[in-house]
């Protein structure tokens, strides 16, 4: 099968510092895929080229070719906002729109691409609500400030938000870093729902997450993907002496 995702020799720079080397990954449709380092591997920063955030940054570069569904992302004539409805982004805080309510919050993106039948978008707002376990919830509440929520509400209101406009691949920063044990396991557990509607690509610094979470795992250090592969083989049986030393917890 054709990968979702396939980077292809990508590099990324800050200026004249390089943050990512020739990077070479393939991400198959409706899996998990941890990306694992230290701190500072660069890590984000490939995240962030995969539905252009750099474009936002000054002074930030991407070299190589990253293709979604066979369509190279930074192609001419390729639309950055259409990429990043593609290509959702859920973050390390959630940052629900502070002035909106639930129900408004979920429908945003769908507002902006000029959907404004109601009926419409209530019946998406519940299915993406529902995707991110949160139906049950705040289906009392849809017209009350998103801020009235719990932190970890917030962030499956966040991937509702996301989901709303049916991405291609969801990409997860840190996803559950800020939220309490008992939000970190709703997350993750909806993870696996997840990949029934999308791909979902997580930064994670915690390699537990990783090996509960994730179908593929991808081991950056300073800037190179030193090692990727199925989760099991690179936590039991990694090729590679730097990733054994990572995921053994001899540094990092
Ligand atoms: N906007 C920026 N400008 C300049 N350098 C940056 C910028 N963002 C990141 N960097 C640098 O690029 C390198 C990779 O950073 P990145 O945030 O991608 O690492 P990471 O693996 O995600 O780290 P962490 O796990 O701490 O989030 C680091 O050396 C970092 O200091």
């Amino acid at each position: 099968m054709s990968p979702i995702l396939s980077a292809q020799n990508v590099n990324i720079y800050y200026g004249d510092k390089q943050a990512v080397r020739g990077v070479n990954l393939n991400v198959q449709r409706g899996t998990v895929n941890a990306l694992i380092g230290p701190s500072g591997c660069g890590k984000t920063t490939f995240l962030r080229a995969i539905n252009r955030m750099h474009d936002l940054t000054p002074g930030a570069r991407v070299e190589g070719t990253i293709l979604l569904d066979g369509e190279n992302v930074y192609g001419a004539g390729v639309d950055p906002v259409v990429m990043r409805r593609r290509v959702g982004m859920v973050f390390q805080k959630p940052n629900p729109f502070p002035t909106m309510s639930v129900f408004d919050n979920v429908v945003s993106g769908l507002k902006l691409a000029g959907i404004r039948d109601s009926r419409r978008l209530m019946d998406i707002a519940e299915r993406s609500l529902r995707g991110a376990a949160l139906w049950e919830e705040v289906k009392d509440r849809l017209k009350t400030p998103a801020t009235g929520l719990s932190g970890g509400q917030q962030q499956r209101l966040c991937i509702a938000r996301a989901l709303a406009v049916e991405p291609e691949i969801l990409l997860m920063d840190e996803p559950t870093s800020a939220l309490d044990p008992a939000s970190t396991a709703k997350i993750e557990e909806l993870m696996t729902g997840l990949k029934q509607v999308t791909t979902i690509i997580i930064v994670t610094h915690n390699m537990h997450q990783a090996a509960r979470v994730s179908d593929t795992t991808s081991f950056f250090l300073n800037g190179d993907l030193v090692e990727h592969g199925v989760t099991d083989q690179i936590f039991t049986a990694p090729r590679d002496e730097r990733t054994e030393a990572y995921v053994t917890g001899r540094f990092g």
